[in-house]
């Protein structure tokens, strides 16, 4: 029986606004997996609480955290999971910095629902869990169904396999800037703003991922960028030649 899972980083090869809805943005982007950055999330039978008890070196609240929410998403399904967890816990090996651009809390949701789908032989398919884990957070869908690499619109919900030899990422994550999401998309929103055509889109969308860094900027690969710039300036320090941006930020990669 399997009790553990490995919950990769991602970084966004690209990072395109295409449109808004509501208070969120569309997106269009290529999501690949980091093979050597992941958090590894076990279900461990020593539970003394007789409560739901998640161990783990995180930098907020069980009540926030991804995995609790899905825990809570996933009960409305499988009420018997929460006789489970009072008397399993739930233990992570945080090794993914947070508010890092890296989808962490993202992925730690995701694992924890592939791994209970196995573990309950529950049998949801992907496009289940992935609509379970889409109310949970935006880059949860991408990470449910383990793709390597993929085209992810729509505000995460749209998730599509894109075919590609396995790249080999580094990433650096500088340790003191903590970007908030939330700030950078506002800022885009009021500066920053601007859409990329259907035509674009899907000439990126289309491309290999080497090509596209090969052929854009950091500026152009990531439209989040220049709004993280403006917020922390720090950020320069850091944006050596050859390196790009992941998401809203912090932290930057490269392709070796
Ligand atoms: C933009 C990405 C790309 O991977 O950035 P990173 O979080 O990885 O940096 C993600 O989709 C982010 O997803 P996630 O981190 O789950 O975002 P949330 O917590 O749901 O959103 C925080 C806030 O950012 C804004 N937001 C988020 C996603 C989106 N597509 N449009 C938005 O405008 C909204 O104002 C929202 O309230
Ligand atoms: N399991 C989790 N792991 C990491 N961060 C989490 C988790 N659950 C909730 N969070 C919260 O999510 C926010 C950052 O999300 P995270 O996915 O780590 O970064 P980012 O959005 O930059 O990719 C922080 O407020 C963090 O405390």
């Amino acid at each position: 029986m399997q009790v553990s899972i490995k919950s990769y980083a991602k970084v966004n090869i690209f990072l395109k606004i295409a449109g808004k809805r509501e208070n969120y943005h569309e997106i269009v982007s290529r999501f690949v997996r980091v093979k050597n950055l992941y958090d590894t999330i076990s279900f461990t039978p020593d539970n003394e609480t007789n409560e739901f008890n998640l161990i783990g070196d995180f930098g907020c609240k069980t009540e926030d955290n991804s995995i609790y929410k899905a825990f809570l998403e996933l009960r409305k399904y499988c009420p018997k999971i929460d006789a489970f967890f009072r008397i399993y816990n739930i233990k992570v090996e945080k090794n993914i910095p947070e508010f890092a651009g890296l989808g962490g809390g993202s992925s730690n949701a995701a694992a924890f629902l592939v791994l209970a789908n196995k573990y309950f032989n529950l049998y949801y398919k992907k496009d289940k869990l992935a609509k379970i884990g889409a109310r949970i957070g935006a880059d949860v869908p991408f990470f449910i169904y383990e793709y390597d690499s993929a085209n992810v619109t729509g505000i995460g919900e749209i998730v599509e396999e894109f075919k590609e030899e396995p790249l080999n990422i580094e990433v650096f994550t500088p340790k003191e800037i903590k970007c908030h999401t939330g700030k950078i998309f506002t800022n885009f929103r009021n500066e920053f703003y601007k859409e990329i055509s259907a035509k674009q889109a899907k000439e990126l969308l289309d491309l290999k991922s080497t090509d596209i860094l090969n052929k854009l900027s950091i500026e152009e690969a990531n439209d989040l960028y220049l709004p993280a710039l403006k917020e922390y300036p720090n950020l320069k320090e850091y944006a050596k030649q050859g390196w790009f941006f992941s998401g809203s930020g912090s932290s930057f990669f490269k392709v070796l």
